[in-house]
């Protein structure tokens, strides 16, 4: 089965689709920076009725500029003479939009593919030049270079994390975070209820990278702002970077924006994207999400059917080496797991878990075989959707010993799981009668048939 997860934004071309989208799609993000509340309650309403196995990514929008309503989609070209302004322009409702840009400055729409120059400004009015031109939708995101953002999360912000966790958000994505407080303010409000993924897309973000990745549940490699922020040349290292200290950390990865663009409007992708999907996997991301592609694109169905047979045909030949440092017990007993599934050529790696984190440990050596992974909290076993080669299931009782694992993980793999069927199987996890998150027995079973 395929071990690297797929992310789906839900928006306009896909919401009819989400029962199709949902054979090849692990988690739906639903972008709060778009719609209201109606529609995002319809978009959670959708999902739970035709996709009710996967989880969900809220995202938040964060202090980012963006333009406002359009009635309709505006075509810009070279040379053509722009105006911004809430009352009779392109409308952008931010203060700071008008006070931050200057004459000659450049303004960056939709990830910097429109550029304007600024000829001229006042306090409630921007007029500029478009250097590079394209299709204006509504709401789309606006950077200025060399111009800082508010930092940390907003009063809307909070406004719509509320109505992300009243809906049942399983993970809320947290833009232009900063600093592991950004991501500790928000803790304190969410507790367990979701996990917090910290979208990387500001520079200062990456010096403080580790101690972000630490105080995170999971990290999202944001390549949009981040290009726009940090230059497009810097993006491969930097995606480096932020995909091996996730992994170091045991913290789930997504790659995130342009990942199948071309697909926007054309049913095939193009080779290259092809092979930045390929290094993507092979770097060791636990999942990659598509955006626009399946918001907003002519192809939505096709886009995750693509990016799932380039994953399942690129997994086939690739092996990931663990990944260190290896300094625990713990560590110890989960790699001693993936080497007894290697060596006894076990089918698969269960691992019992009541905190999450055993299930963290062996994804993150990231092994030949899948996981299944157990919990007794169905709300904490569907935030493993996201994590790699995991299978999460749910199981109503808490178990009281290493034996009733091993007995109820047997029994239960003696059945058929995802239509998968199992002769032997390694059994990993920690023991009921000592602290949560530890990992501490393996054993290898055969089942019988
Ligand atoms: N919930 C939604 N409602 C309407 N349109 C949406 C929604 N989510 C996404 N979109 C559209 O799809 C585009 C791509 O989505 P995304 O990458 O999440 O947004 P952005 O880059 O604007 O933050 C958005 O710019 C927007 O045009
Ligand atoms: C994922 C990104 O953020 P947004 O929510 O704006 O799509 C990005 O900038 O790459």
């Amino acid at each position: 089965m395929r071990k690297t997860k797929i992310v789906a934004t839900l928006g306009p071309s896909s919401e009819e689709k989400v029962k199709e989208l949902a054979e090849y799609v692990d988690v739906f993000r639903i972008n709060f920076a778009h719609g209201d509340e109606k529609s995002h309650k319809k978009y959670f309403d959708l999902i739970m009725t035709y996709a009710p196995e996967s989880s969900i990514l809220v995202d938040l929008p964060g202090p980012k500029l963006r333009l406002g309503e359009l009635k309709e989609p505006i075509e810009v070209k070279k040379g053509d003479k722009i105006i911004f302004s809430q009352k009779d322009g392109i409308p952008v409702d931010d203060e700071l939009f008008y006070s931050a840009v200057k004459e000659n400055s450049y303004i960056l729409i939709a990830d910097g593919t429109i550029r304007v120059r600024v000829t001229s400004k006042s306090k409630d009015k921007v007029e500029g030049i478009v250097v590079e031109g394209g299709i204006l939708l509504s709401r789309k995101g606006i950077n200025i270079p060399n111009v800082s953002l508010k930092s940390g999360i907003t009063d809307n912000d909070l406004k719509l994390l509320k109505r992300a966790l009243d809906l049942g958000a399983d993970y809320i994505g947290l833009s232009f975070v900063i600093s592991e407080d950004d991501v500790k303010k928000v803790k304190e409000f969410v507790k367990d209820e979701a996990w917090i993924i910290a979208k990387i897309e500001k520079s200062e973000a990456l010096k403080n990278l580790t101690n972000i990745v630490k105080e995170s549940d999971g990290i999202m490699v944001a390549r949009g702002d981040l290009g726009v922020e940090t230059g497009l040349e810097n993006l491969p290292l930097i995606q480096r970077r932020i995909v091996r200290i996730s992994r170091v950390f045991g913290k789930p990865v997504i790659l995130a924006t342009q990942v199948l663009t071309s697909m926007i409007n054309s049913p095939i992708p193009t080779r290259a994207e092809i092979i930045d999907i390929s290094n993507s996997i092979m770097q060791g991301v636990d999942s990659i999400m598509l955006s626009d592609e399946t918001a907003i694109g002519n192809y939505p169905v096709e886009s995750v059917r693509t990016l799932h047979n380039i994953i399942s045909n690129v997994e086939k030949s690739i092996k990931h080496g663990p990944i260190g440092p290896l300094n625990s017990e713990s560590d110890a007993i989960a790699l001693a797991a993936v080497n007894a599934s290697k060596i006894s050529k076990a089918d698969v790696i269960v691992v019992y878990s009541r905190s999450g984190n055993s299930i963290l440990r062996v994804s993150r050596l990231r092994p030949e075989r899948n996981i299944i992974g157990i919990s007794p909290d169905p709300k904490l076993s569907k935030k493993f959707k996201l994590c790699y080669g995991v299978i999460p299931l749910s199981i109503s009782k808490k178990m009281e010993s290493i034996d009733e694992i091993i007995d109820v993980s047997t029994k239960l793999m003696e059945k058929k799981v995802k239509d998968l069927r199992f002769k032997k199987i390694v059994i990993v996890g920690g023991d009921p009668k000592q602290e949560a998150g530890k990992t501490n027995f393996v054993i290898v079973k055969t089942l019988e048939q």
